[in-house]
C-alpha cells in the first residue's frame, strides 16, 4: 500500500532557510518509503508585506528553491507537491499563489494557481489582504495521475468552497490536496471540520500539509499547523501538532516533522459504492 507523507514547516521570508527545512523533510519521507511528500502552501517564503513578496518571487526556471526541490525529487525518486509563489503572467505587480507537482524525475508535471484569495478583516483577529500581492488563478487543473492515485490540486482558502472539490471529484479525483497556512483563530474554529467535510462529501482522501508557528521575528503572523490526512470516510488517519491553547510556542508543534498514512484506493471505491451520492441536478445546478 503506498504511503503519503505530509510535512510541516514554518516558512520565513528566507527561501534559502525554507529550502533547508523542506530538504530535511524530503530525507525523512524518503527514509520512510513514502510514495509522495506533500509540503505546505507558500513553502518557498512567507513575506511580511506585498512589496517584499514581489521582490522575493522568482520565475520557476530560475528559483533556487524550486530547482533545489526538483533535484531532491529526482535524487530520491520521490514526487513532491509544494506551494510556491510565481510571477503573475498578466500583472507585473502581482504574484500567483501556485501549487506544483514535481514528479519522481524532477519534472514539474502540474501547476495550479489559487482561485480564491484570502481577504479578511476579523474583529480582534487577523486582517489579511492576499489580493494586495496575489493575482487569482483562472482555472482548475485536471486531476493528475500519481503513484498514490489521481490527485486534485487546490490551496488553503479554496477549502471553504465545496464547488471546486466536487468539480475535481467529477473529473476523476481520488485524492484532494489543500496545502495551507491557516490562521490560528480560523484554524481552531474551522480547519478540521472543513477538511473532514470535503473528504466526506467528495468521498476522497484529503491531504493537507500546513504551515505552523510564527513566520516573522516580530511575531505578527502565525499559522495554526495541524497538518492532516483524512480518509474518504472522514476519519483523520494522520496528524501533526499545532498551535493549541494549552501548548506553548516551541513545543508540540511538530515543525520539521512528517506524518504518514496509507492511501488505499479500495477504500475510495468501497465508500463510493456503499453510499451512492445520487445528485438531484434536475432540481439544483450541477458543478462543471
Ligand atoms: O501569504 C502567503 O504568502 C501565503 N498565503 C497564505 O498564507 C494565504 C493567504 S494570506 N492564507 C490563507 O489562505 C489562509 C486561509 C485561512 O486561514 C482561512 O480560510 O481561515
Amino acid at each position: 500500500m503506498p504511503l503519503a507523507a505530509i510535512g510541516q514547516i514554518r516558512s520565513t521570508s528566507s527561501p534559502t532557510s525554507n529550502l533547508i527545512q523542506c530538504l530535511h523533510l524530503v530525507t525523512l519521507a524518503f527514509r520512510a518509503s513514502a510514495s509522495a511528500l506533500f509540503l505546505p502552501e507558500a513553502s518557498d517564503y512567507i513575506a511580511p508585506n506585498a512589496t517584499t513578496s514581489l521582490s522575493i518571487c522568482q520565475p520557476l526556471a530560475t528559483s533556487p528553491f524550486v530547482q533545489g526541490l526538483r533535484t531532491a525529487a529526482r535524487t530520491h525518486s520521490l514526487p513532491i507537491c509544494v506551494g510556491v509563489h510565481t510571477p503573475s503572467p498578466t500583472n507585473p505587480n502581482k504574484v500567483c499563489n501556485t501549487l506544483l507537482w514535481i514528479n519522481a524525475s524532477g519534472a514539474i508535471a502540474a501547476q495550479y494557481d489559487k482561485l480564491h484569495l484570502f481577504d479578511v478583516d476579523i474583529a480582534g483577529g487577523p486582517v489579511l489582504k492576499e489580493s494586495a500581492s496575489v493575482e487569482r488563478g483562472t482555472q482548475l487543473e485536471d486531476p493528475l495521475a500519481t503513484p498514490l492515485g489521481k490527485v486534485g490540486l487546490l490551496i488553503c482558502f479554496d477549502l471553504r468552497f465545496p464547488e471546486p472539490s466536487l468539480a475535481l471529484r467529477r473529473r476523476g479525483a481520488q485524492i484532494l490536496t489543500y496545502p495551507s497556512a491557516f490562521t490560528v483563530p480560523t484554524g481552531r474554529a474551522h480547519w478540521e471540520t472543513l477538511l473532514r467535510a470535503r473528504a466526506i462529501e467528495t468521498q476522497s482522501y484529503v491531504i493537507a500539509a500546513a504551515q505552523c508557528g510564527y513566520h516573522d521575528e516580530g511575531k505578527t503572523r502565525r499559522s495554526y499547523g495541524h497538518s492532516m490526512i483524512v480518509d474518504p470516510w472522514g476519519k483523520v488517519v494522520a496528524e501533526l501538532g499545532g498551535v493549541d491553547e494549552e501548548i506553548e510556542e516551541g513545543s508540540g508543534l511538530n515543525e520539521g516533522e512528517i506524518a504518514l498514512a496509507e492511501i488505499d484506493l479500495e477504500v475510495v471505491e468501497r465508500v463510493r459504492r456503499e453510499v451512492p451520492l445520487m445528485r438531484r441536478t434536475d432540481v439544483y445546478a450541477d458543478v462543471v
